[in-house]
């Protein structure tokens, strides 16, 4: 069992691959998804090699027969988890760009499911990709209705395709103020989905609003885990980014832990709540740095009193701690009275605000 010092510094607990014959028959080819007839050797290798060896395995195999990195298209057959392949997908429409990739809406037309790809060019040798298919193996073991279903990942040259649920309201960074009402029911979810994957002894560690996806059932649901350090790492070193919502121990490049996912996830409850990022720069002080300055020395502002109920105020207040050890413990938020006053398990609340502002920012865009 790993400390969570040893997370922070980067030691995640062993990863468990699922080889796809030992999963359950309800996990297995959920989505009925179909072996393609090779058109290859190598093709034929897969099919014929893939049900004895695990995934890793079977690319090294193939890799070497085909001469090593160089082999070219082929290396996106191996190099997947899931069953899906590029040629599988028929892409719709571009949901989103991130600092780290762009992110399509495309239909798997095997199985008509429909799917949020997001895709990272990143430049990494084929050994590094491996890695990261591997570690990302781990979220098929993710199963909670806070988080979003992942459905396989492959590397096509140096592009990785993630393929997860699509959620049709997407992501809250775009929906400006959120009612404390609807907010409260939400964070409901999102609180749900850390626990679950806290308990799995992963850290979200980049927790936002973009990343908080929600439906229009009244869904809410945790995206884009750093549940692979490969992964994590080749970002980090291939793009350039900031990430406001750090804690201020990450952003000293100290240790971290759960405390530091609960502090990204205080400052994202107050931007949704208020509608702006809680640390505000005077103007023309845009500058990564400084604004990193006024995180570390800066006191931590707290929720409006009248405007938002003092359950909430608080719960924010404990969440954005300066100190980690200061802030909520995971066994406390359950129990903290603004989660239990929205735990009521009212989704329609949240479908029908999700609803009526999809359709005002639908009008605003035919309008304008
Ligand atoms: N599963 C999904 N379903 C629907 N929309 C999605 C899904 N995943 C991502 N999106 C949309 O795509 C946008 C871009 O996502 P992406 O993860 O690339 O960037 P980001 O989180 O905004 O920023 P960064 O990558 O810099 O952290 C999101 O803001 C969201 O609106």
């Amino acid at each position: 069992m790993l400390s969570e010092d040893d997370v922070a510094r980067g030691l995640l607990p062993p990863f468990i691959i699922y080889p796809r014959v030992g999963k359950t028959p309800n996990m297995r080819n959920k989505y009925g998804l179909t072996i393609r007839t090779p058109k290859s050797a190598s093709d034929t290798l897969v099919k014929t090699q893939s049900s004895l060896m695990p995934q890793a395995h079977l690319s090294e195999a193939v890799t070497h027969n085909q001469g090593g990195a160089g082999a070219g298209g082929d290396i996106k057959e191996i190099l997947a988890c899931g069953q899906i392949t590029e040629t599988d997908l028929q892409i719709l429409q571009l949901l989103g760009s991130g600092n780290g990739g762009k992110v399509y809406r495309a239909i798997h037309i095997p199985s008509q499911q429909q799917m949020a790809v997001k895709v990272t060019e990143l430049g990494v040798a084929v050994d590094v990709q491996k890695q990261i298919i591997s570690e990302l193996e781990i979220l098929y073991k993710c199963q909670s209705p806070a988080i979003i279903t992942f459905y396989g990942a492959y590397f096509k040259e140096n592009r990785i395709s993630m393929c997860t649920e699509f959620m049709d309201g997407g992501s809250l960074d775009k929906y400006g103020q959120v009612p404390e009402t609807v907010l409260g029911r939400m964070a409901v979810f999102i609180v749900q989905g850390l626990l679950y994957m806290w308990n799995l002894k992963i850290l979200h560690r980049d927790i936002k609003p973009s990343n908080i996806l929600v439906s229009t059932r009244g869904e809410v649901k945790l995206c884009d885990f750093g549940v692979s350090a490969q992964l994590i790492k080749s970002i980090a070193e291939t793009y350039v980014g900031t990430n406001a919502y750090m804690s201020p121990e990450r952003i000293r490049a100290d240790t971290y832990g759960i405390s530091s996912d609960v502090w990204s996830l205080g400052v994202s409850l107050f931007e949704l709540a208020t509608g702006h990022f809680p640390f505000k720069l005077p103007p023309g002080q845009g500058a990564p740095r400084k604004l990193f300055e006024l995180i570390l020395e800066g006191t931590s502002p707290t929720l409006p009193e009248g405007t938002f109920s003092p359950y909430f105020i608080d719960f924010v207040a404990r969440c954005m701690q300066k100190h980690h050890i200061d802030r909520i413990m995971p066994q406390d938020i359950t129990a903290h009275p603004f989660i239990q006053q929205y735990s009521d398990g009212n989704t329609s609340i949240i479908a029908a605000w999700v609803q009526a502002k999809l359709s005002q920012m639908q009008n605003y865009q035919t309008t304008s």
